[in-house]
């Protein structure tokens, strides 16, 4: 049996990343009583119903009196209003974190609200689905997976290296670094693409009708994986690029920058400049897939084509 980290854990917000963060804690045995809070009334009978905390209370304020660590799981542009509401009810010494896809902003908005007495211990686990919602969790969520912390160099040691242990025994690998480079890295791999199939969804959608009825039609090709991602949950987004918005914008002048290149090159028949970035990308794709960080065959259940290109891929790409 795991050593207990938390004697009480208190969830502020138990969607997709509350839940799972529930159901991996009580797989790893790491924490005594998990006290859970969110929003709706709904949601939280709906976590009971799911039997995701031992306790379930209707105030943030409420559920995080005692206890030892508080993670709060809401939308990034909602955090600071929830950091106000606990911030005079947290028990001296306990450790606050968060999940947000967001680090800088986050950290702006909650910090001035936490005590002295506690340890603010940013998070952002690197891992996710379409999905939201209590029912959407699952306890495998964070297995291998990165979960990045962000503590700001004066927050007591001990209290990241228990969060550390914690997000380990969730089954996540473990870095930290700072807000903003967080924020930096993830605009190019995670906001970006978001964006990207958001728009090219929308540029489908308004279409004219014939094509647009073809488009869904034959879709089983890439446009397909855009709608995945483009199926993702509107307000976490919505909030996700409003709070990275420095970060964002520099990744997307890049982005355009590229793509007018690209542009040029199919005007011109330059088919060189074309095979040229094409085999690079792909050299990427599968250094990827070869380091096991495939998402679709990872977390979704690893289906022949999938589980066949990961082992050419490790076959190609050499150890080192
Ligand atoms: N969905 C994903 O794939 C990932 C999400 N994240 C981050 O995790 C956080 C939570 O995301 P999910 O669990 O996916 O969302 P979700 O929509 O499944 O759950 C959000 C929870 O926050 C509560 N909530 C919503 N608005 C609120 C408000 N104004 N005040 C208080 N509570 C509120 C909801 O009732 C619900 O319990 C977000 O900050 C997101 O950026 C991090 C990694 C992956
Ligand atoms: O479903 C996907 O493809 C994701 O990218 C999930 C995800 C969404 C937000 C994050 O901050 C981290 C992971």
């Amino acid at each position: 049996m795991a050593e207990v980290i938390f004697p009480r854990l208190a969830l502020v917000g138990i969607g997709l990343i509350g839940a799972s963060i529930a159901l991996a804690a009580r797989r790893a045995g790491v924490v005594g009583e998990i006290v859970v809070t969110t929003r709706r009334p709904e949601t939280l009978r709906r976590a009971e119903e799911l039997c995701l905390g031992d306790r379930y209370v209707s105030t943030a304020a409420e559920a995080v009196a005692d206890a030892d660590c508080v993670i709060v799981s809401v939308p990034v542009g909602a955090c600071g209003a929830v950091a106000a509401e606990i911030g005079p009810r947290l028990k001296s010494g306990a450790i606050v974190s968060d999940v947000g896809s967001v680090k800088a902003s986050v950290v702006r908005a909650m910090q001035p609200h936490l005590p002295g007495t506690v340890s603010f211990v940013p998070g952002h686990p690197i891992a996710g689905t379409e999905y939201s919602g209590p029912d959407a969790g699952f306890a495998a969520l964070f297995d291998n997976r990165w979960c990045v912390l962000t503590p700001a160099p004066e927050v007591d040691p001990e209290a990241v290296t228990l969060m550390v242990a914690f997000w380990r025994a969730l089954g996540a690998n473990v870095e930290t670094m700072s807000a903003e480079h967080h924020d930096l890295v993830l605009a190019i791999t995670s906001h970006l693409p978001h964006l990207i199939a958001y728009n090219i969804v929308g540029t489908a959608a308004e279409l004219e009708g014939g094509i647009r009825s073809e488009v869904l039609k034959f879709s089983a090709s890439g446009f397909r994986d855009f709608t995945r991602i483009a199926a993702s949950d509107p307000v976490m987004w919505r909030d996700i690029f409003l709070n990275n918005k420095d970060a964002v914008l520099e990744m997307l002048g890049r982005f355009n920058e590229d793509l007018a290149t690209l542009t040029r090159a199919i005007r011109n028949g330059d088919g060189d400049t074309l095979l040229d970035l094409f085999t690079r990308t792909r050299a990427i794709r599968r250094s990827i897939v070869a380091l096991g960080q495939d998402t679709a065959a990872a977390d979704f259940g690893r289906n022949d084509h999938a589980a066949a290109e990961t082992k050419r891929a490790q076959e190609e790409t050499p150890a080192d």
